[in-house]
């Protein structure tokens, strides 16, 4: 029998012990800190604890809406102080992965993006040309001459060497016809992440992966994704904070993306919190795939 989580809600004790294992918290972003734009009550508090204990904070969200200055301005409006260093978003991490790792070479690396800002900002950053994303003059129904257009790839641009997908709030069929014959030209397929849904308003709603499944129903390909759980994502943050894993615990909603990329990455450690996507019973199911090492109902009862 797996070895089921330590429940440490409303014991002092187990909390003490389980804070002073770790030097560093990843904290998951949506479902973790917050809802949407609902901070969830304690949350601040929750985090001068852990850094009066000295505690180094990352936030790791597989949110790639915004990007880590549009995040730090939004944990900052929350009044959660922040640096963009102990920023990490899957928009920069696929930023990364395409400029650093993947490296197409130029002019072929042009990046035609489903998704928000966050994306265009994180690829402006990395200095990796793109198309689609925000661009107004995708925003509109398909016409006969795009169909046209894009069948006979008059409307293509042939330096599109990568289709990018995260998470859209303006998808539609323009992008998705666009996206599609790019892949159908053999363009590589990235997602952000894969997460199937987003919290919002203590809900849920069309996550990133429900973007991108358009495309793997199309193409019958699977794309790459940067995002957690990816440990692509996982091995840039500990470059960048040459962390001991075994003192790092991972903090999030989800247990396939959160509780598997600490799992996965070998961390001293995972918790995971009753406030976004996963429930107890998932882990309790007989022959649960993902187990977090401790839970709590919500993050703030570390504060005891
Ligand atoms: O669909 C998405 O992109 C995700 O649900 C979402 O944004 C996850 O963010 P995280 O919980 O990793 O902060
Ligand atoms: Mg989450």
């Amino acid at each position: 029998m797996a070895q089921l989580p330590k429940h440490l809600s409303g014991d002092q004790t187990a909390i003490n012990e389980f804070l002073d294992k770790f030097d560093v918290f990843l904290l998951d972003c949506d479902g973790v800190l917050w809802s949407g734009d609902h901070l969830f009550p304690g949350t601040v508090e929750t985090l001068e604890l852990l850094r009066s204990k000295g505690k180094q904070v990352v936030f790791v969200t597989n949110n790639s809406t915004k990007s880590r200055a549009e995040y730090q301005k939004k944990l900052t409006s929350m009044g959660i102080p922040s640096s963009v260093d102990e920023i990490f978003g899957s928009a920069y991490s696929s930023a990364i992965y395409i400029a650093r790792i993947l490296k197409l070479p130029p002019p072929k690396n042009k990046v035609f993006v489903l998704g928000e800002s966050g994306i265009e900002t994180e690829l402006k950053s990395e200095g990796i040309e793109f198309i689609g994303g925000t661009d107004p003059a995708y925003r509109r129904d398909i016409t006969p001459e795009d169909y046209k257009g894009i069948a006979d790839g008059s409307l293509l641009d042939d330096n599109v060497g990568i289709v990018l997908a995260g998470l859209d709030f303006h998808v539609n069929y323009l992008k998705l016809s666009h996206a599609y014959h790019y892949l159908a030209r053999g363009a590589k397929f990235l997602a952000t992440n894969l997460d199937s849904t987003l919290p919002n308003n203590h809900a849920f709603f069309p996550g990133a992966g429900s973007i991108s499944i358009s495309l793997v129903n199309m193409t019958g390909q699977q794309p790459i994704a940067l995002g957690k759980p990816s440990q692509a994502m996982m091995d840039s943050i500990e470059g960048k904070f040459q962390f001991d894993r075994k003192r790092t615990c991972m903090v999030g909603d989800r247990l396939d993306t959160d509780i598997r990329f600490g799992i996965e990455g070998k961390l001293g450690g995972t918790l995971a919190v009753l406030t976004g996507v996963s429930k107890k019973d998932e882990w309790e199911a007989e022959g649960a795939p993902v187990i977090p090492a401790y839970y709590v109902e919500k993050l703030s009862d570390l504060r005891g």
